[in-house]
């Protein structure tokens, strides 16, 4: 398969691997770096705004950023369908044949996606990140290398947990909330909040409040009963 990456630094590179070691093939890298475009060992490259004239049925897109709230903007600018996006998972991944990826997310090396874990669309599911059984991880997350989600945990929309950071079983962390480097998460995290430490405690609130009201973000109901588009690009 073709992909094209928008995106053209540090996450984008590693993206790229995960391409190489599925045999499939970096075809384009947009990023607003570019004023113009231009063709370099076989790729193209130029600005986001080319992404209409390459885009053809045998490509696939990703969005290469590792900044959530980026990545959403990203997304809603591209207006494209979520069927166009593919889904990356490296093969030394451990991916459950019960578990649901979404469109856009991007598994990285020996992270594992246990029993009926559901992933949402534009993730990043980071290098030896463990995903238990039953979690259900809203859209636009990214859950750094070494994270451990026990059981049955659930993430609203564009939660960052950061580096080696845990969650005890069954608890809930909502919309576009941090979670600090190595923390341990053992009471439900509320929208919109910092969190750091073992047990995790606020630190102050995460967004300023322009942004909570565009954002919006899923309730707990919506993500709970939210279901991914029957196929996609597992392999
Ligand atoms: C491949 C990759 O690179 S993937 C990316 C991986 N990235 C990460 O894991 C980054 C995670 N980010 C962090 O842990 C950050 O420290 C954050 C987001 C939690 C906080 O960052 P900031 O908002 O800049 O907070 P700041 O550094 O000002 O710290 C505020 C307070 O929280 C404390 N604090 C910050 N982070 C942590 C942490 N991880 N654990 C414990 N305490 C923390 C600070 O000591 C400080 O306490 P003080 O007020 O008593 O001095």
């Amino acid at each position: 398969m073709k992909i094209i990456l928008i995106g053209d630094g540090g996450h984008s590179r590693v993206i790229r691997d995960i391409i190489l070691a599925k045999g499939d093939e970096v075809y384009a890298v947009l990023d607003d770096k570019y004023t113009r475009g231009t063709e370099k060992a076989g790729k193209y490259y130029g600005p986001v705004a080319h992404l209409h004239e390459i885009m053809n049925e045998d490509s696939k897109v990703v969005i290469a950023i590792g900044n959530n709230l980026i990545r959403k903007r990203i997304m809603e600018r591209l207006n494209i369908n979520l069927e166009q996006y593919s889904t990356l998972i490296h093969p030394t991944a451990f991916v459950s044949s019960t578990a649901e990826i979404g469109r856009g997310t991007v598994i990285m090396p020996y992270a594992v996606i246990n029993a009926s874990a559901r992933v949402g669309n534009h993730c990043i599911i980071n290098s030896s990140a463990i995903v238990e059984h039953d979690n259900t991880i809203g859209d636009f997350c990214h859950i750094c290398p070494n994270v451990t989600l026990t059981g049955d945990v659930l993430l609203g929309e564009g939660v960052e947990m950061g580096a080696a950071s845990a969650v005890i079983p069954g608890k809930s962390i909502g919309s576009w909330s941090i979670v600090g480097a190595g923390s341990t998460v053992i009471r439900n995290v509320s929208a919109h909040s910092k969190v750091a430490g073992s047990p995790a405690k606020s630190i102050r609130k995460s967004m300023p409040i322009k942004f909570l009201q565009r954002s919006g973000g899923d309730s707990y109901e919506k993500l709970k009963n939210f279901s991914l588009p029957a196929t996609h690009d597992r392999k």
